[in-house]
């Protein structure tokens, strides 16, 4: 059944069993899952498979960041394993966005959304200074929001605190995904561009990827309720 809430569920758990006891206590009718780095790399395609007999669509969070041809071919292999939503980094520059959006365009059957990052939402000025960004993160994302706009991708992932301008200056089309989501009463963590659900929603966000808020709470199926429940009023 297609899902029409707004609510990603991050699982970032060391192996699928976890995973997999997780999402048994969520509803494909009430949230997408999320992928990412963690559970990939210890659990690779099988736990994809599992989330997808499961009912769930699932954003497989990989963030690919390499020369043209090596993120397009991961982008292709992901679109192979039948996820809902891809993503890359839009400073890999455009023409490595260029290339995957091609390969997607060129291949038949189903094609994910694919999405760039823009500026990690666990990061805040002084972090890109020292990178040698010398710019306020809102003006970064709307660069890279913009150069990943003119490379046919279908959104960014970005904080919800740059979500209004982001609408104003690239308009309504563009999926914005944002993690960096914590109710009122809940912890930062690593994450410094935060956003509450409700707000989020009203700045103009599609998408809200949250993690520790949910699967760490001692009941998370009640958890996201709440969450659904704060959209609604929103
Ligand atoms: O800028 C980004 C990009 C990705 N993430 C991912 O989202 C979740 C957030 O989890 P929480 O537990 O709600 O903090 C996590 O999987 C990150 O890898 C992000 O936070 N920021």
């Amino acid at each position: 059944m297609p899902c029409d809430t707004p609510v990603i569920v991050a699982l970032d758990f060391p192996e699928a069993a976890s995973a997999i006891a997780m999402a048994e206590q969520l509803d494909p009718a009430k949230c997408r899952l999320k992928v990412g780095k963690e559970l990939f790399t210890s659990s690779g395609p099988a736990v994809i498979e599992q989330l997808h007999q499961r009912g769930f669509e699932v954003f497989l969070d990989l963030k690919f960041h390499d020369i043209p041809n090596t993120t397009a071919s991961a982008v292709r292999a992901a679109a192979d394993l039948g996820v809902w939503m891809v993503n890359v980094h839009a400073g890999g520059g455009r023409r490595m966005m260029n290339a995957c959006t091609e390969i997607l365009h060129s291949r038949e059957g189903h094609r994910p959304l694919l999405i760039a990052v823009t500026v990690l939402t666990s990061l805040e000025q002084e972090d890109l200074q020292e990178v040698g960004v010398d710019i306020e993160p809102m003006v970064q994302v709307q660069r890279l929001g913009r150069l990943a706009q003119e490379c046919g991708l279908d959104g960014l992932v970005c904080s919800a605190r740059e979500s209004r301008a982001l609408r104003g200056a690239l308009g309504d089309d563009l999926l914005l995904v944002t993690p960096g989501i914590r109710p009122s009463d809940a912890s930062a963590d690593d994450q410094k561009r935060i956003v509450t659900p409700a707000q989020a929603m009203t700045n103009g966000s599609s998408f809200l990827v949250i993690g520790r808020p949910i699967t760490r709470a001692a009941a998370p199926a009640q958890a996201l309720d709440r969450i659904l429940a704060e959209l609604q009023q929103a």
